[in-house]
């Protein structure tokens, strides 16, 4: 059978075929046991396990193929999303409106058929104006007018658009109608941060994460656009709602087992209260009796990022032969 009608019968996934994202979406397929082989320059995997082909596309195009129909769920950034839906003139990304019909296959200029189904608790950044520390701007207001250069094109519009429309006390629509946008808005698709330095513009619209590629240009942020974060989305109208289910329940045991990890150690049965109060685990930790002894083993699931200060707080009460383990996977 040829790839096309192979793909007929399957649901495909979008995910990132380079930058950011790409590397972290390959460790959520593998913790949920989606496995497929990718061939050199293919940017579609058949996979063998389930009747799913992943199609491995720019982050930037994610929202866009899902909301076109022919895509049925896909993993990007909440920052493309707002991106895609601010070039197609809407707001935000519709909810889902349970229907499952056939969907059109086209790219169509809509995100209204694109359900947000869960956050992914990576890729973490925020879309943000910024200026050169020495040309002393820092108020967005005093950018209108000037030239901004952005990969964010659509976003950036809006946003300047929203800011003439209120410095001039009028309502976006009215704004529209009667007037034309004074600032500049120019796309780069990329090393967006040399633009200033070049003369190219006054200031950018780009993604900060820890702020250094910022600082190393000379570049200061003075406004936030968008927070985000990656996501999984979804179609509303999928062929296959229950295979949709269950990647969504695989990808939260992978995310629950990143942010958890196990652990386990010996306390004396009187420090038993103080133990549960600093492991109280999910649920309740599990106690066992230690054989002939006053001893008891405890263990629990703790935050991954708290394990450090909760096991200096085990050991101020004596805990003994404390142990952390990693989870592999979960369903929590
Ligand atoms: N510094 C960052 N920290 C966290 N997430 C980021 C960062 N930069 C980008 N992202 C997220 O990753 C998405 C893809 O950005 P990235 O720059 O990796 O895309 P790309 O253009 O496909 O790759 P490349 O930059 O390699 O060409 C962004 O839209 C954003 O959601
Ligand atoms: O605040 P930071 O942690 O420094 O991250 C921000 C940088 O990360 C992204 O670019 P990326 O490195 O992905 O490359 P790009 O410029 O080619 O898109 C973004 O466009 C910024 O340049």
């Amino acid at each position: 059978m040829d790839l096309f009608s192979e793909l007929n019968d399957r649901l495909l996934f979008a995910v990132p075929k380079k930058g950011r994202l790409h590397e972290i979406c390959l460790q959520f397929l593998k913790g949920a046991d989606i496995q497929f082989h990718r061939k050199p320059r293919h940017d579609i995997a058949l996979v063998k396990n389930h009747p799913i082909a992943l199609v491995f596309l720019p982050a930037a195009d994610i929202a866009k193929y899902v909301g076109g129909g022919r895509v049925d769920l896909g993993i990007t950034g909440q920052d493309i999303i707002a991106e895609t839906a601010a070039s197609y003139g809407t707001a935000t990304v519709a909810h889902d409106t349970n229907d499952t019909s056939n969907s059109s296959g086209s790219l169509s200029p809509t995100l209204d058929s694109v359900r947000e189904v869960m956050p992914l608790n990576f890729g973490q950044c925020r879309l943000m104006v910024q200026t050169p520390v020495r040309s002393g701007i820092e108020n967005v207001r005093d950018l209108i007018g000037k030239r901004i250069v952005t990969s964010f094109e659509a976003l950036t519009r809006q946003f300047f658009t929203r800011l003439e429309a209120e410095a001039l006390g009028v309502t976006v629509d009215t704004f529209r109608e009667q007037h034309a946008l004074k600032t500049t808005v120019e796309f780069v698709s990329g090393s967006v941060e040399a633009a200033c330095a070049l003369g190219l513009a006054d200031g950018i619209v780009d993604l900060v994460e820890s702020g250094e590629t910022m600082r190393a240009a000379g570049l200061q942020a003075i406004d936030t656009i968008v927070e985000s974060q990656a996501v999984l989305i979804a179609n509303t109208r999928t062929r296959f709602p229950k295979l949709v289910n269950m990647i969504q329940s695989r990808i939260e045991g992978v995310i629950a087992s990143r942010k958890f990890v196990y652990i386990t150690y010996n306390i004396e049965r009187d420090m038993l209260p103080k133990a549960k109060e600093i492991t109280p685990g999910r649920q309740a930790p599990t106690i066992n009796e230690l054989v002939d002894s006053h001893w008891l083993a405890v263990s629990a699931m703790v935050l991954a990022k708290d394990v450090a200060d909760v096991m200096d707080q085990l050991k101020t009460i004596g805990a003994r032969d404390i142990l952390v383990f990693n989870i592999s996977n979960c369903r929590v």
